[in-house]
């Protein structure tokens, strides 16, 4: 396999000396309309990657083809499920893949068939979560446990809250809430109070989730919720579990009532499919619902294979992406989820594609002379049109926009005002948007003109479900490790996070010197 960088590569070379594509030209008039219909790709669970309003046409495609050929992409995608060492940076294996498919061979480390292991955890918490629903498990009253708690920060909770909230209105009207959940994230004393502030502690179950069982925000958490358990007269180790690797100090740990595990091959900000989402989204919505969820993201896994990028949305989305960073020079990406059930899953998308390819270095270690992942920001539409788009519609900087959006509402409540319901106005808004940003609008006074020529994608659903999501969370994953081998490097680290721990554990021990000392003595610490 070769792994070079983006500026060894003949493809983009090419790539770089071809004449762009200007967006406005291309999506006015019948061309467009061309494009919208031809510029598709299918993904599972009947969602559509429509590219048709971005920069590119055949020729670019080609050429991304090329690049996407001559860079590897695809076999190299087959070497991280196959257990090729590509997190070089920690020297660890890739496998959130196995947690959720058949993909690839079986891969053993240390006599484990890791494939098995993440399984069996799998059946594990599910044979939990029934119990734990049916009222075989309860609290010391022998009561049952209504809600549940997940305390964990970064991969730990940002993508097992963004699920959560994206599939709670979808359970409540399908009969499938079994436990409301709550999260508890923050070192701030008030995010611990404000959750546990009028909380049935009693009928509470607590899952705290580290995969290294060390960080910081979450230990403190933790001791917070024990010292709340006992103030309430409860017994803490009734009442919570761990979420973590069996060789963290949270494992086989008197405290907890069970423990679960992942390990070391599974990335904090990729962990939704291992037992770090497993555990809250199955005593939630039920081990079928969650199942449901990973048989999407596996469909996804499946077309994120094909070596041609017209069928594989992952990867064309990828190079698209690497496209508008590396030649055309725009910095930012920004989520667009016309869905209020994916509120938080901009939130999630931010660590997971700025976590993994904030990255100045390859993957051996060596600087790179380009730039790489792109700054993400998003809040679900239309309530970001009436707050930031103004500077994405008129302002001196050009954002490359993912939408997404759904034809049917989760709730299937709707009404009917002024001739529409609420959700063909959803959508409305989302295909208006689209070609206002492409196409602009001319006007004799400059404070009414609209450039246009601003690129965005559109992912189409026919409905949040949970399989429609696990294929919308995968498709981000596989997008992100696509652009990561494009850039050749390590998507799977983040040692860019550990210096400002390092520097807070040195102000609360108080060995501080230079600014160090003078801010710590700002905050009195
Ligand atoms: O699960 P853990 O080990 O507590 O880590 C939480 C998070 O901290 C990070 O290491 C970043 O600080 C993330 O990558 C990770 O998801």
């Amino acid at each position: 396999m070769n792994w070079k960088n983006l500026d060894e590569l003949k493809a983009f070379d090419a790539l770089k000396n071809t004449e762009p594509v200007n967006v406005r030209d291309v999506m006015t008039g019948s061309n467009g309309a061309d494009r919208v219909k031809n510029y598709s790709v299918p993904m599972a669970e009947g969602m559509a990657y429509n590219y048709a309003a971005k920069a590119v046409d055949d020729k670019i495609l080609d050429q991304l083809q090329a690049l996407a050929d001559e860079a590897e992409l695809t076999q190299k995608y087959a070497a991280l499920y196959n257990g090729e060492v590509i997190n070089t940076g920690e020297k660890r294996l890739v496998l959130h893949h196995l947690c959720r498919s058949q993909l690839g061979k079986d891969v053993v480390v240390d006599g484990v068939n890791k494939r098995e292991f993440y399984t069996t955890q799998q059946h594990r918490i599910a044979e939990f979560a029934n119990k734990v629903h049916s009222g075989e498990l309860t609290n010391e009253k022998g009561e049952p446990y209504k809600i549940v708690v997940q305390i964990g920060i970064g991969g730990s909770d940002l993508g097992p809250r963004a699920i959560y909230l994206a599939l709670e209105n979808w359970a409540k009207v399908n009969n499938k809430l079994k436990m409301e959940a709550k999260f508890i994230s923050n070192v701030d004393p008030d995010d611990a109070s404000a959750v546990l502030y009028g909380l049935d502690v009693e009928h509470a179950l607590f899952i705290l989730v580290s995969k290294s069982g060390t960080t910081l925000e979450t230990l403190t958490n933790g001791a917070f919720v024990q010292d709340a358990l006992k103030k309430a007269g409860l017994d803490p180790a009734k009442h919570m579990i761990a979420v973590t690797s069996e060789t963290s100090p949270l494992a086989k740990n008197e405290g907890f009532m069970d423990a679960f595990y992942m390990d070391d091959y599974i990335g904090g900000r990729y962990s939704t499919s291992s037992a770090v989402g497993c555990a809250v989204l199955s005593l939630a919505f039920g081990p079928d619902v969650y199942a449901d969820f990973l048989n999407g993201a596996a469909k996804a896994d499946e077309t994120a294979k094909d070596p041609d990028i017209r069928k594989n949305a992952a990867l064309l989305d990828a190079l698209i992406g690497v496209y508008e960073r590396n030649v055309l020079g725009y910095d930012t990406t920004a989520v667009l989820p016309y869905s209020q059930a994916l509120s938080r899953f901009p939130a999630h998308l931010q660590q997971l594609d700025m976590e993994s390819n904030g990255k100045s270095v390859n993957r051996y270690g060596d600087p790179v002379n380009y730039v790489t992942g792109p700054i993400i920001f998003g809040e679900p539409g239309t309530n970001g049109q009436h707050s930031f788009y103004q500077l994405l519609h008129q302002g001196k900087t050009i954002v490359p926009l993912q939408f997404v959006g759904f034809k049917e509402s989760q709730m299937g409540n709707d009404v009917v005002i002024e001739g529409s319901t609420s959700q063909k106005k959803l959508c409305a808004n989302v295909s208006a948007q689209i070609v206002a940003f492409a196409c602009g609008k001319d006007d004799d006074n400059p404070n009414k003109r609209f450039d246009g020529g601003r690129p965005s994608s559109v992912i189409i659903g026919e409905k949040l479900t949970p399989a429609s999501l696990g294929t919308l969370l995968a498709h981000f994953e596989n997008k992100v490790m696509y652009q990561g081998f494009t850039w050749n490097i390590n998507s799977f680290d983040q040692e860019g996070v550990q210096l400002g721990k390092v520097l807070a554990k040195r102000v609360l021990a108080h060995d501080t010197d230079g600014a160090l000392a003078v801010y710590s003595d700002l905050f009195e610490i």
